[in-house]
């Protein structure tokens, strides 16, 4: 046995050490004989040993029981084993461990009259004899044997040594664990006298008499035995150790049914106590072989909090389960056996406890003394090698925590360049919509090679195309109805009763390409085959629903911007188009042309620069805002109308009705000698003003990256000066944005009713600004210009609209055509349970007439929040809109007055809103 200890100390001294090492709890289960009580009522063993790791219920099969009939367990007993094979084959290696400076536990587990007394009795004084033994045969070691011995009986911890029925503290020393206050532990003389106090408290222990057992245990007890061992060679010597255990003994109370133990008073109170934390245990059992996440539920019993560090912790643990034979007590048995299978899942991490000795403390607390003196002495050297290691640590942690700082303010960094980015890119794609605009310039015969190829997947398509509708609705010679029985009215009933003089080249182009399509009445937008929106308009950021796209063949080369531009060309041609600014006369070799800007990263140049669509355009003098558009390569003029910025300026109006959307350049237009009157101009000056800093800044920026934070602060304070300050700033905090982006929202709902503006655009405007911080700016443009068109419509004005004028009349009259495409939409798009659905929504009557109409004339009637939504959502889905992309939001752009954002496909004039 001797033998055994040692091995196991060097086998765990091997295996870890002091380290710990992990390992699962053992458990054994004890299957004891049938008494002879139980025999005398004829009881039936139902249970049966298979082999040494098995055990079997017999009778699952006859009670066609779902519980599993066998289980495995580290190793069985049958009721024939004697106690000394359950501990020679199971508790030994466990027991033992202790001499090696191991704590260990043996706990016995199972319903009353199971077996646990009798088994852990036995185990202990085998153990104890071993341990004796062990002690005897390494005489080379001085050992010191403490005794100890608790139980907890309703819940009072009682010393088992002491005959006073005193309840004991409990208490939680942090380096000790739970301990028991004032507890008595008494040194072991020898073997005789550890008996002796077995007997004593055996004798202590609360007993009882119950049906099923007549000496039933009603308390659970815990016997320790603490060991604590030095070699004797260096017991004198200051590096002498001490490797110090302790190794429990458990006799749980067993569970127990009133009904089957009769117990009845103080019985019955002493079974609900022990049911209690037994089942506290079996809780903390659980939790521990699932993992111990979470919170573990110690504390809710004396014995958990007690066994905690034996469950699992610095322990090695083996429990033995022991169970009743009897069919009577099959249930119980099978809770035992289901506690055994959850305790096989629990791990615990023992480890050699090795004492310093206090001399040994003494010495090593006199070194650590030492250093610090030394380290005192000398605060900037280190004062040994040792102290060169926590030098480098100190070192280290400051390298490291430096380059926290550099990632954090390199992403600081990013952030800014990038907020710089978005702002150039809104300013710079305002001005490419303005652009587009007025040069026709996009690729239109890719345009129109993406949306040939699926209709199915174009997203806003039939806006882009409805809108067609729009603008040549302008014509006042266009009558709906006719449209319907005119051939050339099924392709495009706008163009239909058209002057062919006047309508036949725009419509040409758009009837060879679409000719071959079956649904031709309301065609869609390009789409390329990944459902891309084919907007060219947005060159690097072409507009897409899903992605942006780089636009197809687009000639790089003369896309490029020029690199060899200098500082001072550019300073230069902002003069000039100042100068431009001065002189509305200006001819138009003013016109910044950004192929000679040196802007590498210009997407406001080089993504509209298409020439080869431009070349008809006629070169005509330009206004000073456009001038100032930095987008506008050589060769791509064309002709200009006069910006018509004035409200007050009246203009010849043909009737045609137009919605009105979002702002295009080409409503800047106006007579150059017109003066600038209205204060609206100031902003359109002011904007120029930015957008000289604005390309100042890009190109500053491209010489000095690194200073990105810094442009961006000197461009918004540009910006400011340029009296654009208030469309810059950024909201304050997310909630004070909030309420401002409702507000406006509002207001902007507001302005949109009354100036008749387009329900797509209001449908694309609602969904695509949703209050996120960088929507302001987009908001405070469309609140301006709708504040400007509605002044502009209460003096009795009317707005230029491209070349056609647009009044409150004729806008609403836009808005009731794009009403009339709603519901032939809603015909196309929506199945007839989708339609039923809708109406039912939007209560209309089933078996009303003309209920298309009713709902297309609901929809964005009112300036009702919850109202707008359901609009705009219905309104989407006819459109097949989804609302998404940072690259549509930009096609709003910055404007400052009332526009449209047309385009031009060859001749045909498209308008997308
Ligand atoms: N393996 C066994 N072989 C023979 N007799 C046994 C065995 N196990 C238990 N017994 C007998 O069964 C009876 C009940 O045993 P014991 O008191 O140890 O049960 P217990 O589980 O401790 O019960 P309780 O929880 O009520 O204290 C005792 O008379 C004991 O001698």
């Amino acid at each position: 046995m001797g033998a055994v200890a040692g091995e196991e100390l060097v086998k765990w001294e091997k295996m870890g050490g002091v380290g710990g090492h992990e390992e699962k709890i053992l458990v054994l289960v004890r299957l004891r004989p049938l008494s002879e009580k139980e025999i005398a009522v004829n009881e039936v063993a139902d249970w049966e040993c298979i082999n040494d790791t098995t055990i079997l219920y017999r009778n699952t099969l006859r009670e066609g029981s779902t519980f599993p009939s066998a289980y495995t367990f580290d190793r069985v007993f049958r009721g024939d084993c004697s106690t000394k094979q359950v501990y020679e084959e199971g508790a030994k290696e466990i027991a033992l461990s202790v001499v090696g400076g191991i704590n260990s536990s043996i706990f016995a587990y199972g319903q009353t009259s199971s077996g646990k007394t009798y088994t852990m009795v036995g185990i202990t004084e085998y153990a104890v004899a071993d341990i004796f033994d062990y002690i005897n045969k390494h005489e080379e070691r001085a050992f010191v044997l403490k005794f100890s011995a608790i139980e907890i009986y309703n819940e009072i911890i009682r010393d088992l040594l002491r005959t006073e029925n005193t309840s004991l503290r409990l208490r939680d020393d942090p380096e000790r664990g739970p301990l028991v206050e004032k507890l008595t532990e008494e040194t072991l003389r020898d073997r005789v006298h550890l008996k002796e106090l077995l007997s004593f408290c055996e004798a202590q222990r609360q007993v009882g008499e119950t049906y099923l057992n007549d000496k039933s245990s009603r308390s659970h007890q815990i016997i320790r035995l603490t060991i604590e061992s030095s070699a004797r060679e260096f017991m004198d010597k200051s590096n002498s150790t001490t490797l110090a255990a302790s190794v429990n003994f458990v006799d749980l109370a067993g569970s127990e049914r009133a009904s089957q133990a009769l117990s009845a008073g103080s019985r019955l109170k002493e079974g609900c106590h022990i049911n209690r934390s037994l089942l506290t245990l079996g809780t903390v059992i659980r939790k521990l072989s699932k993992g111990r996440q979470g919170h573990i539920n110690y504390r809710d019993s004396k014995l958990t909090r007690i066994l905690q560090p034996f469950l699992g912790g610095n322990s090695r643990t083996a429990i033995i389960c022991t169970l009743s034979p009897t069919r009577s007590h099959v249930e119980q048995t099978r809770n035992t056996l289901l506690f055994a299978c959850c305790a096989k899942q629990v791990t615990t991490k023992a480890q050699v406890n090795v004492v310093m000795s206090d001399k040994a403390l003494v010495k090593q607390l006199q070194k650590e003394v030492t250093r610090l003196e030394s380290e005192l002495r000398n605060p900037g050297l280190p004062a040994t090698n040792c102290d060169y290691a926590a030098v480098l640590r100190k070192k280290n942690l400051q390298i490291e925590k430096m380059e926290r700082e550099i990632r954090e303010l390199v992403k600081q960094r990013d952030l800014a360049q990038s907020r710089v980015e978005d702002l150039l890119r809104m300013v710079g794609n305002d001005q490419k919509s303005r652009k587009t605009g007025i040069d026709n310039c996009f690729n239109m015969q890719e345009m129109t090679d993406t949306w040939e190829d699926d209709d199915s997947i174009s997203e806003s398509s039939s806006i882009y195309r409805s809108d067609l509708r729009i603008t040549e609705f302008n014509n006042p010679n266009y009558n709906n109805e006719d449209s319907e029985s005119s051939p050339d009215s099924k392709l495009f009933p706008p163009f239909a009763n058209k002057n062919p003089d006047e309508y036949c080249k725009e419509v040409q182009s758009l009837e060879l390409e679409e000719s071959s399509r079956d649904d031709l009445e309301y065609p869609d937008p390009p789409v390329s085959e990944n459902g891309v929106l084919a907007l060219p308009w947005y060159g690097e950021e072409n507009v897409t629903i899903q992605e942006i796209p780089t636009p197809v063949n687009e000639d790089r080369e003369e896309r490029q911007i020029q690199d060899n531009a200098t500082s001072s060309v550019l300073e230069q041609r902002l003069d000039d188009a100042q100068l431009s600014n001065d002189s509305p006369l200006a001819s138009s070799a003013t016109v910044l042309n950004c192929r000679n800007l040196k802007l590498t990263r210009s997407w406001s140049c080089r993504e509209y620069y298409t020439p080869d669509k431009t070349e008809e355009m006629e070169r005509t003098p330009l206004n000073s805002f456009e001038k100032f558009f930095p987008g506008r390569p050589d060769g791509l003029q064309r002709k200009f109308l006069p910006l018509t910025y004035d409200a007050s300026t009246k203009l010849s109006t043909n009737g045609s009705p137009s919605s009105i959307g979002s702002p295009s350049m080409d409503e800047l237009r106006t007579n150059n000698s017109r003066t600038y009157a209205n204060e609206d101009i100031t902003s359109v000056q002011t904007f120029v003003a930015g957008m000289k800093e604005m390309v100042k800044l890009e190109y500053e920026k491209q010489l000095v990256d690194d200073q990105v934070q810094m442009n961006y602060f000197k461009f918004e304070k540009n910006m400011k000066d340029a009296g654009v300050d208030s469309m810059l700033e950024v909201p304050g905090s997310p909630v004070e944005w909030s309420m401002q982006f409702k507000l406006q929202q509002r207001e902007i709902v507001e302005l949109w009713q009354t100036c008749n503006v387009s329900l797509f655009h209001r449908t694309y405007f609602f969904l695509l600004f949703r209050g996120d911080p960088t929507d302001s700016i987009y908001m405070e443009v469309e609140h301006r210009r709708l504040s400007f068109l509605k002044e502009t419509f209460a003096g009795g004005n009317q707005s230029l609209n491209d070349d056609q004028t647009v009044t409150l009349a004729s806008s609403a009259k836009g808005v009731r055509h794009e009403r009339d495409m709603l519901v032939k939409l809603m015909q196309r798009r929506l199945s007839e349970e989708e339609r039923k659905n809708l109406f039912r929504k939007w209560s209309i009557a089933l078996d009303s007439k003309r209920r298309r109409k009713q709902l297309a004339n609901r929809l964005w009637s009112n300036a009702d929040m919850n109202h707008v939504a359901e609009s705009a959502a219905v309104v989407a889905k006819l459109v097949r809109f989804t609302g998404q992309g940072k690259a549509l939001k930009e096609m709003f752009g910055l404007s400052f007055t009332p526009q449209r954002m047309s385009y031009s496909w060859r001749s045909t004039r498209v308008s997308l809103f």
